[in-house]
């Protein structure tokens, strides 16, 4: 089992605390992933994990083995960064080999081990090539190709896709989604990329600040966040706040509604805008109304010729959040 406990975890580098009390538990299995602004910790809480960087306080366990002392050799974790770092005079076969031969794992064994990653990953084909003759996503794959073989109890990636194209992106998503499932192995994952959030994990963690905001499925997270910073950090576009006499009326300082929860309605909605611009995405509209509760984003499916000029708009009071006077959620209205 390697489960993974991060217990009371300070870190402090020099007078700057950057987490000051952290306390995480990431079960067995899970495919967890770590959001939060720049800034906010999410490398550094990976690198705990990894060992590259030691707790000021606090335990960090991994399968219940306390390994806050413990080697990153030792720790039956394998990290995957954001630059592939390969060395470009080895071969794709001889790069995922490197780990293994240091290791001094007999031949017979490391012949097998790369040609079950290679067979994972559809690197078959490019053992024989060298980094240069690979596309991004190949390299990483390669990269993710040399932390598989180590067997690590833990996979750790830092941004890993944020590298490539928008269409490598999806591609080794969906390639990394799969590869979860077959391993079943415990995997925590930092990115900025909100649609690998909600895609990937099993749970996200958002932090803010070196603390946890919440911690929670991604549809938990999405339908009942706990506070504002939540709310508008998950979803894009981002959730729409209203303060002032709408909020007062639903007995909230502020009141969130997601761009598809209003509805654009001529003769009766309850608002009133002007339209500022309308994207069009082929499979959805996004419109940006100034209006007389604030600048609000509407999301309609499909293509919708909106006119210029004047709307009106209701929101859907079943997907109203509320919050209080220090941005936490109050109840779901529903
Ligand atoms: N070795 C270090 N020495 C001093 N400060 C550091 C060190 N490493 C990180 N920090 C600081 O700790 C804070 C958290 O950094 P960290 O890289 O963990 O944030 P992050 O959430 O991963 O950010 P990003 O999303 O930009 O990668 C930052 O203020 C950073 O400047």
């Amino acid at each position: 089992m390697a489960n993974v406990e991060l217990s009371s975890i300070n870190k402090t580098f020099g007078a700057v605390e950057t987490i000051p009390n952290l306390t995480l538990s990431i079960p067995h299995g899970s495919f967890t992933v770590l959001v939060g602004p720049s800034g906010c910790g999410k490398s550094t809480l990976l690198r705990m994990v990894a060992g590259l960087e030691s707790p000021t306080k606090g335990s960090i366990a991994i399968g219940n083995r306390d390994v806050t002392h413990e080697e990153p050799s030792k720790r039956g974790i394998s990290m995957v960064f954001q630059s592939y770092a390969l060395f470009p005079h080895m071969t794709v076969e001889q790069n995922i080999d490197f780990g293994l031969r240091l290791a001094k794992v007999p031949q017979a064994e490391r012949e097998a081990r790369v040609a079950a990653a290679a067979e994972v990953l559809h690197l078959k084909p490019l053992l024989k090539r060298k980094p240069a003759a690979l596309s991004g996503g190949q390299r990483q794959r390669v990269a993710i190709g040399r932390s598989i073989v180590r067997n690590p109890e833990v996979f750790l990636f830092d941004e890993p896709l944020s590298n490539l194209d928008a269409a490598l992106r999806t591609q080794m998503r969906v390639e990394l989604a799969d590869l979860h499932k077959r391993l079943n192995a415990t995997m925590i994952y930092v990115t900025h990329d909100q649609v690998e959030a909600m895609t990937l994990a099993d749970q996200i963690v958002v932090m803010n600040a070196g603390r946890i905001e919440q911690v929670g499925s991604p549809m938990e997270l999405y339908d009942t966040p706990n506070t504002l910073f939540v709310a508008t950090f998950i979803g894009s576009p981002r959730m729409n706040l209203i303060s002032g006499q709408s909020a007062k009326a639903e007995g909230a300082t502020t009141i969130g509604i997601r761009p598809e929860h209003i509805a654009v309605d001529d003769a009766n909605g309850i608002w009133s805008g002007r339209l500022r611009f309308a994207e069009h995405l082929g499979n959805e509209t996004i419109a940006y109304v100034e209006s007389d509760v604030g600048e609000i984003i509407i999301r309609l499916a499909g293509h919708h010729g909106l006119k210029e000029g004047t709307l009106r708009m209701t929101p859907d009071r079943l997907h109203l959040h509320r919050f209080d006077e220090n941005g936490r959620r109050i109840s779901a209205v529903n």
